[in-house]
C-alpha cells in the first residue's frame, strides 16, 4: 500500500510577488495541520490472495540429490517424531555434516510452506517477528524568512510480517539455521511459542499483540556443535524447549553415497576421497576438520583435473582443507597429513 502525502505547496514569501492578501492567507495556512489526503495506491489485495502469493514465495525448493540410506532414514524417523509430538527440533553438529539438508528435507515432508531464518549477531526481535513499515515525510520551510516552518508528519501504516510470525500465523515449517549465532535476548520470543503456543509481537499496538501458534506450526533449528561452545550459549529456557539430536558426520556408507550422487565419480575414486577426507578428520583438530563438505568438494575438483595442468590429487585436497589455516606452518603440517593419507589410502587400496 503506498501513501501519497498532499500537502499546501509552500512557496518563498518574498521572491513570487503576492499581495499582502495572499500572504497572510498563505501564513495562516502554514500554522494549519498539514492535511495529509492518504489515498491507497493499489486496491487492497483479499488477505487470501496475499496468503497464496506469500506461501508460493516461501516454499522451499526441492533438497537436490538428496541421499536416504538407512542411517539418513533413522534420523529423519526421530525428527518426525518429536515435531508431530509438538516439539522442536534442534539438530546440532559438527560444520558441513548434513544438518541444513536433513532439516530441509524433513521439513519438505510436511507439506507446508517452510520459512528459513539465518541465525546472525545482528538479528534483533524485529527481524525475527516483523514491524511497521512507515512513511516519514518532511518539508522544511526556506530559512530566510523569519517565519520559519517545519513540518514533519511520519505515518506508521501496516504491520509487516517477518518470517517467524508468518508461521505462527500460517502454520509453516520455520527452519532456523545456526539460531546459536543470534544473540540470546532476540530469540526470547520462541519462548512462549514453544511453551505457551502464543507468540507476543512486543513492539505492535493494539489488541492483537499476540498470536495463537497455528497447530501445524513446526520448528526447526539447527546449530554448530563446534561454534555452539563459542559464539552465544543459548539460554536454558529455550533449550530446555526443544529436542536435540545430535547429528556427527555420516558413516563411510552415506557419505561415498553421498559424494557420488553430488560429483559423478566412480565409485573405486569416489571411495578413495571419502577415504582421504575420513583419515584427515580422524587427525585433524575438531575446529579444522573437513567435512561431507569437503568430499563432495574434492570430487568435483577431481572431475575438473586435466593431466595437462599439473596439478595432482594432493593439491586439491590441500586446497579444500587450507581455509580453515591460520600460518604458513600449518599448512605445511597439512601437506604432509594430506600425502600421508593419499599414501594411506593407496596402500589400503592396494593400489
Ligand atoms: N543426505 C544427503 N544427501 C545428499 N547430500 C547431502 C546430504 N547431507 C548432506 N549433503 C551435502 O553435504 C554438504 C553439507 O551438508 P549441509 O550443508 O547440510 O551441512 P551442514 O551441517 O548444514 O553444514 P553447515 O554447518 O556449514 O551449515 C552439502 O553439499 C549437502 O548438499
Amino acid at each position: 500500500m503506498r501513501y501519497v502525502v498532499t500537502h499546501p505547496r509552500r512557496v518563498r514569501g518574498e521572491s513570487v510577488h503576492q499581495t499582502s492578501w495572499e500572504k497572510k492567507l498563505l501564513l495562516s495556512k502554514e500554522r494549519e495541520e498539514i492535511q495529509v489526503k492518504v489515498q491507497s495506491q493499489t486496491a487492497a489485495r483479499d488477505p487470501e490472495t496475499l496468503r497464496k502469493e506469500i506461501e508460493e514465495a516461501f516454499l522451499m525448493p526441492e533438497v537436490e540429490h538428496f541421499v536416504e540410506t538407512p542411517e539418513v532414514r533413522e534420523t529423519e524417523a526421530r525428527m518426525k517424531l518429536w515435531l508431530d509430538a509438538g516439539y522442536p527440533v534442534h539438530l546440532i553438529g559438527p560444520t558441513g555434516c548434513g544438518k541444513t539438508s536433513l532439516a530441509m528435507h524433513v521439513a519438505r515432508q510436511f507439506g507446508r510452506p517452510v520459512v528459513w531464518i539465518n541465525g546472525d549477531e545482528s538479528i534483533t526481535t524485529a527481524d525475527l517477528i516483523g514491524g511497521y513499515s512507515q512513511i516519514e515525510n518532511e518539508s522544511v520551510r526556506d530559512k530566510y524568512i523569519h517565519n520559519v516552518f517545519k513540518s514533519k508528519d511520519v505515518m506508521k501504516v501496516e504491520w509487516v510480517d517477518n518470517p517467524l510470525s508468518l508461521a505462527c500465523k500460517y502454520g509453516y515449517t520455520l527452519i532456523y539455521n545456526e539460531f546459536s549465532r543470534t544473540k540470546p535476548a532476540a530469540n526470547n520470543v520462541f519462548l512462549s511459542v514453544f511453551e505457551e503456543g502464543v507468540l507476543e509481537l512486543p513492539t505492535k499496538f493494539g489488541e492483537d499483540r499476540y498470536i495463537r501458534v497455528h497447530p501445524e506450526f513446526r520448528a526447526i533449528l539447527t546449530s554448530n556443535s563446534i561454534e555452539y561452545a563459542g559464539i552465544h550459549r543459548p539460554q536454558d529456557a529455550l533449550l530446555d524447549r526443544m529436542v536435540g539430536i545430535y547429528t556427527d558426520y555420516y558413516g563411510y556408507e552415506t557419505e561415498l553415497r553421498i559424494v557420488m550422487e553430488h560429483t559423478g565419480l566412480e565409485e573405486d575414486v569416489a571411495r578413495r576421497v571419502v577415504e582421504i577426507v575420513r583419515y584427515l578428520r580422524d587427525r585433524l583438530p575438531d575446529a579444522q576438520k573437513p567435512g561431507t563438505r569437503a568430499c563432495i568438494m574434492i570430487g568435483k575438483g577431481l572431475k575438473m583435473l586435466n593431466r595437462s595442468s599439473g596439478i595432482g590429487l594432493d593439491q586439491i585436497c590441500i586446497d579444500v582443507i587450507a581455509n580453515k589455516t591460520s600460518s604458513k606452518k600449518e599448512m605445511e603440517e597439512k601437506r604432509e597429513l594430506v600425502c600421508e593419507a593419499i599414501a594411506a589410502v593407496q596402500e589400503g587400496s592396494g593400489g
